[in-house]
């Protein structure tokens, strides 16, 4: 087992018991109806995530969202949106044995049918990139989880990154890279011919996932590797903290973060970057 390889961390705690699948179904529909449930149908119809046909690979990490994500394909498909087919992948990187069993015992309760691949990507990173591998395991990662989904006959993957994922991204851009670039909710995957990747939780918040969670009594694999464990050798957590904080001086900096990615002015950009090329505004000064 690779050193990246941790027990885990127990940042998200449940409430109480874990409750009955029957119970952790119905919360979807019924407490977090408009909250999780409503945005997940926002975000399909909007983006047109969905079409027919589609077999889609649900990635599960056997964290929060990925769980969460699996069972709202699950009810997408009990109420009625039956024109798709769905696999559940879960690549193992070289996870802690404790931390396998937690992710086939969640599984197993929520009634996911998994498909676990191992790819040792835990161990490669560690190799390749010992001061930060968490850029090297997740390039990694992605092309591991493409080819089992196209092995597996699918012509999407699904990620379970959410609202909070997306606004994360694009401050990161923008306060460390110099850029203006967010998450996009669908995508077509360059490497992997006619796959898409989808992202169905665009619009939820992190933290109804966290309180669905916790509050059906689910332990989630919180974080399966040394790094995440330790929060180092990721700008990703500061950011979070950052935005966290702002938003007790400013009001709705979150939604204003996300609504500036779809209002980009272009008459009030000085350059932009267009399939590979760069552009300036001055370009087209003189254009009438
Ligand atoms: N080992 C894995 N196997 C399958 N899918 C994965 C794996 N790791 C990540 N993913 C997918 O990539 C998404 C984003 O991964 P990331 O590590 O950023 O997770 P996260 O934000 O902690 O989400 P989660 O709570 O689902 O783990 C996950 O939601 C999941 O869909």
């Amino acid at each position: 087992m690779s050193d990246i390889a941790g027990k885990g961390c127990e940042s998200l705690i449940p409430l109480g018991d874990r409750k009955s699948l029957e119970e952790i179904e119905r919360s979807i529909i019924t407490k977090y109806r408009k909250d999780i449930w409503s945005k997940f149908i926002k975000a399909i119809k909007e983006f047109n995530l969905i079409e027919d046909g589609d077999k889609i690979g649900i990635a599960i990490s056997g964290g929060k969202d990925s769980l969460l994500l699996a069972k709202l394909f699950q009810e997408l498909k009990k109420h009625g949106k039956d024109n798709f087919e769905v696999e559940y992948i879960a690549m193992d990187p070289g996870y802690h044995e404790s931390i396998k069993g937690l992710l086939l015992d969640n599984c197993n309760h929520l009634n996911i049918p998994i498909h676990v691949f191992e790819s040792g990507i835990f161990k490669i990173a560690e190799k390749m990139a010992k001061d930060y591998p968490c850029f090297m395991c997740a390039k990694m990662r992605r092309g591991a989880l493409y080819k089992k989904a196209q092995e597996l006959g699918c012509n999407k993957l699904a990620l379970g990154h959410h609202f909070n994922d997306v606004i994360e991204t694009t401050m990161l851009n923008l306060l460390y890279t110099g850029n203006f670039k967010t998450m996009l909710p669908k995508l077509k995957a360059t490497n992997f011919e006619k796959m898409e990747l989808i992202r169905p939780l665009y619009y939820v918040e992190e933290q109804m996932i966290i309180d669905y969670t916790e509050t059906n009594g689910i332990w989630p694999l919180n974080c399966a590797c040394m790094v995440a464990a330790k929060k180092i050798g990721s700008k990703r957590h500061e950011v979070k903290e950052l935005i966290n904080n702002l938003k007790n001086n400013f009001e709705n900096i979150d939604k204003s973060i996300f609504k500036a990615a779809q209002n980009v002015n272009m008459d009030c950009i000085l350059g932009w970057q267009k399939d590979g090329e760069q552009y300036s505004y001055l370009d087209f000064y003189n254009i009438e």
